[in-house]
């Protein structure tokens, strides 16, 4: 997860610096990848190598915009806009996003083409710090199921009946923002006014994490309740803190390293606070 005031260099850190104008970003000369197409590589690579399982991996990119969340690969009819949708909690207390777009892929050029679909729709404006401005959290999803065989005597092997599913959540979540120093007025105020309620109940959640409170408050904002099976929990979070070097932001990046300072204080449960029944049973 990228943080940090606009303009800091959040999308250029998940997305590289060429992502718009190639056509292939993945070859081995390119020392310019973000975070998004290197774990794309990373995860295919992995998945070469555990030659006794057989994996699926499906995409879904969506964005939070002004407290809604869009799927940005089903696009509405006039092709412009992602559909909305509705985030939801499953009777297993899993997040779900309803009727959410999930694309198979093969390999990384396959999730780099899409995200780059989904980011065509991401919303952007100018303001005074930044002429493309990201107005949404972006998140692109990648689920991966593994069918794990193992060997049943001589030569055989049979998939094993439950199959394993995890997910890689990548988020470059929208700048925080002074409005004074962006200049924004109008729908672009409403919209500062969205992503930085959102970025404060993020810090809300981490900070209700790292107290160990009962109560974490993930329901008060969709890109927290969005994220909520990768913060907290069972879930590994690591966040990349991005800040400007310019001497007129040093507010803002006090304020981002303290997001981080309170973000590392987050320390995992206990593994039986975590699974309560496996720990009675491995008693
Ligand atoms: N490490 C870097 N080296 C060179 N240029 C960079 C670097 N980081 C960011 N930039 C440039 O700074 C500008 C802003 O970067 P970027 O779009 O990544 O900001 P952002 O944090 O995502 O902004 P916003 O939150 O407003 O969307 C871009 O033109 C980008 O190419």
């Amino acid at each position: 997860m990228a943080y940090g005031q606009t303009g800091s260099g959040k999308t250029y850190t998940m997305m590289g610096p060429h992502w718009e104008n190639e056509t292939s970003i993945l070859n081995s000369s390119n020392q310019e990848l973000g975070i998004i197409p290197r774990a794309a590589e990373e995860l295919f690579r992995l998945i070469q190598e555990k030659q006794q399982e057989s994996h699926f991996v499906k995409v879904s990119i969506t964005e939070v915009y002004n407290n809604e969340v869009f799927d940005l690969l089903a696009q509405d009819g006039s092709g412009e806009l992602g559909v909305k949708c509705d985030v939801i909690t499953t009777k297993d207390g899993k997040t779900e996003v309803q009727f959410l777009t999930h694309e198979g892929v093969r390999n990384a050029t396959d999730v780099l083409d899409l995200v780059k679909k989904g980011l065509q729709l991401r919303v952007k404006h100018s303001t005074l710090i930044h002429d493309h401005s990201s107005r949404s959290h972006l998140v692109v999803t990648l689920s991966i199921t593994a069918h794990c065989s193992h060997s049943m005597g001589m030569a055989r092997s049979v998939k094993s009946q439950k199959p394993l599913k995890t997910k890689l959540q990548l988020v470059d979540l929208a700048g925080s923002e002074c409005v004074g120093m962006s200049g924004v007025k109008g729908a672009a105020l409403r919209e500062t006014s969205f992503i930085n309620r959102s970025l404060s109940a993020l810090s809300d959640v981490l900070g209700a994490l790292s107290e160990h409170c009962s109560h974490i408050p993930y329901r008060n904002s969709r890109l927290t309740h969005l994220l909520q099976d990768s913060i907290g929990g069972d879930a590994k979070l690591l966040l990349i803190l991005c800040v400007s070097p310019c001497q007129k932001f040093t507010a803002e990046s006090l304020q981002t390293l303290g997001f981080g300072t309170r973000a590392r204080q987050v320390s995992r449960p206990s593994a039986k606070k975590r699974n309560p029944t496996l720990c009675n049973k491995s008693k």
